[in-house]
């Protein structure tokens, strides 16, 4: 499915990054489309974090041109990329630590507003219940295990009914149940609020069985895309980056 036009949700054409004497990606093409998930593998240091950096206005690109909704985004700020409703989470969950598991949904919805506060609390605790945090809504955020508080920066990010989420490794170091609710949490927020999710995870099998389509960057270039059954059956894949079993 795509954008409306015809042009996919977020497209990727030639993006290349530089720091000084490291090519930490090249030439790198691919599109997510509306509605889906896109699973982003690779090796350590091939350039996926680079790339979420570059698709969220954090760092330019060297070359390249990045379009959402097929309008070109390249270059421009956090902030504004995030009012035309790209979001993301990172490797370690952000929240604000002070304040409670409901007021860390409240106060930004307060802070956009777009709502009055009642509609406002209505939404944080149908947030928080959608990521089953419901019992912990008074919690200071700092007290909530590690776990816990990744799934508020997950709710955080749909305060605003983004339409693409990037995640940076949202299953390292989780509890399986918490990562059962994740997964959950992320394929209803795609087929309820027609949102896409780019992730970057080592976690190949979890990525394979929710993903509708997989990229894997090897030394900053794509070695393969597509679906995930093919995408993890290629030789460059395995050679690169997964292995080999009979090694
Ligand atoms: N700010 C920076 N300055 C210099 N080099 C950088 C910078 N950020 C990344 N790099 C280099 O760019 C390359 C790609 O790094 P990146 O973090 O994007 O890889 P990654 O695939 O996300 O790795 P990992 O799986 O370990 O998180 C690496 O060689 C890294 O050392």
């Amino acid at each position: 499915m795509s954008a409306a036009g015809g042009a996919p949700l977020l497209s990727l054409d030639g993006i290349g990054k530089r720091f000084r004497g490291v090519i930490a990606v090249r030439d790198v093409s691919f599109s997510v489309p509306d509605r889906a998930v896109v699973g982003l593998i690779g090796p350590n240091g091939s350039g996926k974090t680079t790339l979420l950096n570059i698709v969220n206005g954090v760092l330019s690109p060297d070359q390249g041109e990045i379009r959402l909704g097929g309008a070109a985004t390249t270059g421009r700020r956090p902030s504004d990329l995030a009012a035309l409703g790209i979001t993301r989470t990172f490797q370690a969950a952000r929240v604000f630590r002070t304040l409670t598991a409901m007021q860390n949904l409240f106060v930004p919805l307060l802070h956009q507003r777009a709502l009055d506060r009642g509609p406002a609390r209505r939404r944080a605790a149908d947030l928080l219940a959608f990521v089953g945090l419901e019992r912990h809504a008074d919690r200071v955020a700092s007290e909530l295990s590690g776990g816990q508080q990744r799934l508020l920066e997950f709710a955080r990010t749909l305060v605003t009914r983004p339409r693409i989420v990037l995640m940076d490794e949202p299953f390292a170091g989780v509890h399986p149940q918490i990562k059962t609710t994740l997964v959950r949490c992320i394929r209803e927020t795609v087929a309820q609020e027609g949102a896409s999710f780019l992730i970057v995870s080592h976690e190949v099998p979890d990525l394979v069985a929710m993903s509708d389509q997989m990229v894997c960057l090897v030394e900053g270039a794509v070695a393969a895309r597509g679906l995930p059954a093919e995408v993890i059956a290629q030789e460059k894949v395995i050679d690169g980056y997964l292995g080999r079993s009979d090694a």
